[in-house]
Order: structure tokens, then C-alpha cells, then sequence
């Protein structure tokens, strides 16, 4: 199987009116891995990924998407988009959300609840799946949004912070999960503060004031600054993360 430009970016530029938010970013990905953008807060990391989800329009330069230009409708079911902050129908059940959510990218009968069933328990949720979503607990409503980002398959699966509220043995066991899915030919872009999920991605983006300070494999960046961590290396391309 070929993976060719599964994600290519080229000069890509954002502006709100006069303020330029993304500036100038080329990257590429070619076959699946897990691509983490790590930046300080306001550095234009939610910007980006939205953009590349079709949801925002770039000002400048140009994304394509398995070989199509975004955004464009028929791309839609083949990315899987989680937002910062959960769009979920309070009043209803976890298993009614992920049903509304799935019926909307088409799926039924069967195969429908069988792949509810399936993203449901990859995050823990199948047994209080029958549990309004308003008595959910900030944590097990991210990981009902991972549920129903994943829940049609796609091809592309957009992440902003999705382990924020997830308590350290949750976030390690989406983490395994997020590789298990790369493996599978999912390729995966996640915005993240902490520095141990830094680590875990398959190459790491560096983003400051919009730009694209650095990229390579966690390692790679490591070396590259002589550093002994990827705080470290943040820092020496001028960043301000915080470790968590
Ligand atoms: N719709 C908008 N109109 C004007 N400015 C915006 C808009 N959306 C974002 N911005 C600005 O763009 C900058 C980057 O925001 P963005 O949310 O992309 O950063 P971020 O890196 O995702 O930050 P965080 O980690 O806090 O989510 C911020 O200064 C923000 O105020």
C-alpha cells in the first residue's frame, strides 16, 4: 500500500484582519504517524489544525488532503476532528451522542453500533455509555469527543488537546491506543502542552508566534539542541511551554 501525501502544506498563512496568526508553514506527511504540534498557548496551534480539519480557510499558500485541495466536502468523512472544547448534547446519553454523531457520517444498523461499541470501550466508556452526559466528569466527556472523532474511521484524525481533564493512567492507555490506530493507517495530528506526550509522537512540530520553529523525531530535536529533554529543546528555539 502506498501513503503518499497523505498531508501537504505549502506557505500556509492565517490572518484575523490585520493580525497574522499562522505564518509561512510548509510541512508534508507521507505515510501514517502520530505528528504532535507543541507550542505555548496562543502560539496558533488550534488555527492550524483547523484549517488542515477544513473548518477555518487559509489566508495564504495552499492544504491538501490525500491528494485534494481543502477544504472541500467529500474530504469530511475521511477526517475525524476533535475540538478543544467537547460539542456533546448534555441532556443525552453517551451512547445517544455517538449514534447522532455516527448516523451523520452515515453509518447504520449494525455496523453503526458496532463501531460505536468499538470507540466506546477504546476509551474506557462502554459501561456508563447509558449515563446522561451533564453527570459526566470533564475527563470521561473528552474521551466520549475521542469516541465520536474516531467513531466513522477516518483516514485523518485531528486531535486539539485531547487528553486535558485525563487522569495519567487513562492518558497513557489513549496514547497506546492513538499508536495502535497509527498502525493501522490512521495518521494522527495532536495538539499538546505536556511534554511526556510530546515524546510520544512520531515527529514532533515546534510552534511559536505562528511559525514553525522545528521539526523532526523527538530525538531528533533532542540531539539537534543538545539537550536532555523536549522542554529543553523548546526552549533553546525560544519557546515558553510548561511541563505538566
Ligand atoms: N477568530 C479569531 N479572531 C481573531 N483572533 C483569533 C481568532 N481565533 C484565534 N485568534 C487568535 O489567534 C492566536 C492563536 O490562537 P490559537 O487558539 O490558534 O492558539 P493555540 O496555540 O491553539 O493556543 P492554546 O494552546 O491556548 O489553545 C491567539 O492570539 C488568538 O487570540
Amino acid at each position: 500500500m502506498t501513503h503518499q501525501n497523505v498531508i501537504r502544506m505549502n506557505h500556509v498563512s492565517k490572518s484575523y484582519g490585520k493580525k497574522r496568526i499562522v505564518e509561512d508553514i510548509c510541512l508534508s506527511i507521507e505515510r501514517p504517524e502520530i505528528l504532535g504540534l507543541l507550542g505555548p498557548s496562543g502560539a496558533g496551534k488550534t488555527t492550524l489544525v483547523k484549517m488542515i480539519a477544513g473548518i477555518e480557510e487559509v489566508t495564504d499558500g495552499e492544504i491538501c488532503l490525500l491528494g485534494e485541495r481543502m477544504p472541500r466536502l467529500k474530504l469530511m468523512e475521511q477526517i475525524g476532528y476533535m475540538a478543544q472544547s467537547d460539542a456533546l448534547y448534555g441532556e443525552l446519553t453517551a451512547k445517544e451522542n455517538i449514534y447522532f454523531f455516527a448516523k451523520l457520517y452515515g453509518l447504520r444498523g449494525k455496523t453503526m453500533k458496532g463501531q460505536c461499541e468499538k470507540a466506546l470501550e477504546l476509551v474506557g466508556l462502554l459501561d456508563d455509555q447509558n449515563k446522561i452526559i451533564d453527570t459526566f466528569s470533564g475527563g470521561m466527556k473528552r474521551r466520549l469527543s475521542l469516541a465520536i472523532a474516531l467513531v466513522h474511521h477516518p483516514r485523518i484524525l485531528i486531535l486539539d488537546e485531547p487528553t486535558v481533564g485525563i487522569d495519567p493512567v487513562l492518558r497513557n492507555q489513549i496514547w497506546e491506543q492513538l499508536h495502535e490506530l497509527k498502525n493501522e493507517g490512521i495518521t494522527i495530528i495532536v495538539t499538546t502542552h505536556v511534554m511526556d506526550e510530546a515524546e510520544r509522537c512520531d515527529r514532533l512540530g515546534m510552534i511559536r508566534n505562528g511559525r514553525l520553529l522545528a521539526l523532526d523525531t523527538p530525538e531528533g530535536l533532542k540531539q539537534d539542541t543538545r539537550s536532555q529533554t523536549i522542554e529543553e529543546a523548546f526552549l533553546f528555539y525560544g519557546g515558553g511551554a510548561h511541563a505538566q
